[in-house]
């Protein structure tokens, strides 16, 4: 349980000048890493706070963003060893920057408009208004040359918003999500504007290599930029931009240690027995998005019972979906299609004794999630395009005695890491269904060695190195 250490942060130091505070180092993300519990705050799950909450406890730095709901001040506060630093969004603001720009338009266009995306002036005007505010508050915030890390999507206009103001800032982007080709990010009516809005940054990261290649063709085919490769050249000035790859990863001791702790491993064996004892458990656990290809698994999974190449009371599969952006339409609509599915395979699949689908529309705290990992003998990733995926890296990490098979889709960022997973095309439902059936085939030895090959990967390839290699790129590029 998430200790409660609210106290009021530190004064900034606002003194006239271009100087406006105290802080060397900043974060700025669209939320801040709590939300609200009955007394006070708790750490709130997501890969971003999972990401960048180690770092931020370990540095004298503050985290700007939104306390996640509308029209609420809250002053500046301190929260496991984090200052934070919320910024307010009216429920107007929350509609169209938050629901609108951001989810139903950004985020079906950079994740291979797998649902179309709106374009809507209204929701544009909000979005820039929105980043201008989280810009003034990294400004009132930002000692003289501090180190300004801005994170995602939500907030692309905020670099060349601070660069403009304060030159003295060295100021890094990371695109937590798939950044798209020329061909589809072309469609942005407002494309120059975000492009410019990233080249404000002296580094821009990404999760892929093709990302960041992505990102440097349309900022030279949309805006007036050089350069060759991954070097961008901006302006008459010709200021130096990077674009390059920093896959993100989690904190992998933590999770293997807790996946040790003998509590976590007997609530493991209490989920098995509460399923009856099946021979195979196979797991997904995704926030309730379109992009992560919850349906396709559906269909591979009622296939294989149709066509009794698997039988329910020997495999059971627990789905956990977490509540997600449950105000913008095609969620609500996926919300009734996943859930209509389910209802339909259970109805005819389960028996008195034993279900076929166990559906969870809940957020678990990250105990019982190591405990779903440990129980789980396969883990299902099928997303048709996900950044990285980090529930990925985790049931790795949690997989201590190397058992457990992980099935991954070629389109989420962690296969360029987890090579030794089961890739699949999630598209390729025949494909899929073949990559399920060996994977709970597989002779243990196999299992075993492909799982120590990506143990391996993720205990060096750790959150921290993630961030340490982007701030010292980000300090080699400014010559910080
Ligand atoms: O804040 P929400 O709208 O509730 O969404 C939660 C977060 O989802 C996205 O996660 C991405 O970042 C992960 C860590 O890098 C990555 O593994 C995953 O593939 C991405 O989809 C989003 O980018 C965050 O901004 C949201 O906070
Ligand atoms: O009930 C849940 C579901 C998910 N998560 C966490 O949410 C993150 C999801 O990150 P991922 O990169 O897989 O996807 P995102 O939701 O960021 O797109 C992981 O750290 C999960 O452990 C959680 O704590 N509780």
């Amino acid at each position: 349980m998430a200790q409660h250490t609210e106290r009021t942060a530190p004064e900034t130091k606002a003194h006239g000048g271009r100087t406006g505070g105290s802080y060397d180092f900043l974060v700025v993300a669209n939320r801040l890493p709590v939300d609200r519990a009955e007394a006070g705050w708790k750490r709130s799950p997501g890969g971003l706070v999972t990401a960048l909450a180690p770092i931020m406890e370990k540095s004298d730095g503050a985290w700007v963003g939104w306390v996640g709901c509308p029209d609420e001040e809250v002053e500046p506060f301190e929260h496991e060893g984090m200052t934070l630093i919320p910024v307010g969004l009216s429920a107007s603001e929350i509609e169209l920057y938050y629901e609108g720009f951001s989810n139903a338009t950004l985020w079906p266009l950079y994740h291979d408009v797998i649902a179309p995306p709106e374009f809507h002036r209204a929701w544009w005007d909000a979005y820039r208004r929105v980043n201008e505010r989280f810009a003034v508050a990294v400004l009132a915030r930002a000692a003289e040359g501090a180190t300004v890390w801005i994170q995602d999507y939500q907030l692309q206009l905020v670099p060349a918003i601070l660069r403009e103001r304060r030159p003295d800032l060295k100021i890094g982007f990371f695109n937590h999500i798939p950044f798209p080709p020329p061909e589809i990010f072309s469609q942005l009516p407002w494309r120059r504007q975000v492009l410019e809005g990233l080249l404000g940054a002296d580094l821009v990261g990404f999760q892929r290599s093709n990302d960041a290649r992505n990102f440097a063709r349309s900022a030279r085919r949309y805006t007036s930029a050089g350069g060759n490769g991954a070097h961008i050249l901006v302006g008459p000035e010709q200021r130096s931009v990077r674009a390059e790859a920093f896959p993100i990863s989690i904190d992998t001791q933590r999770i293997s240690d807790l996946a040790r702790r003998p509590e976590i491993q007997e609530r493991a064996r209490q989920i098995r027995h509460d399923l009856g004892d099946p021979k195979t458990i196979m797991l997904g656990v995704d926030r309730l998005d379109y992009t992560k290809g919850i349906s396709h698994r559906l269909k591979a999974f009622e296939e294989l019972l149709t066509e009794e190449r698997i039988q329910v009371g020997e495999v059971t599969f627990i789905q956990v979906a977490s509540p997600s952006r449950e105000r913008v339409e095609h969620y609500r609509h996926l919300r009734e299609e996943i859930e209509g599915t389910v209802g339909r395979i259970n109805g005819a699949f389960d028996t008195l004794q034993h279900t076929a689908v166990r559906y969870l529309h809940h957020n678990y705290p990250v105990e019982e999630m190591v405990a779903l990992y440990l129980a789980a003998d396969v883990m299902l990733v099928t997303a048709l395009r996900d950044g990285m995926n980090l529930v990925a890296k985790e049931y790795v990490a949690a997989r201590f005695n190397g058992t457990g098979a992980l099935v991954l889709s070629e389109f989420a960022g962690a296969s360029d890491q987890l090579k030794q997973a089961l890739l699949v095309n999630p598209h390729d439902i025949a494909g899929l269904k073949d990559t399920i059936v060996a994977a709970i085939e597989m002779p243990r030895g196999t299992a075993s060695r492909r799982m120590k090959a990506m143990r391996r990967q993720i205990i060096v390839h750790n959150v921290e190195e993630w961030s340490a290699t982007f701030l010292n790129r980000l300090a080699e590029v400014t010559h910080g």
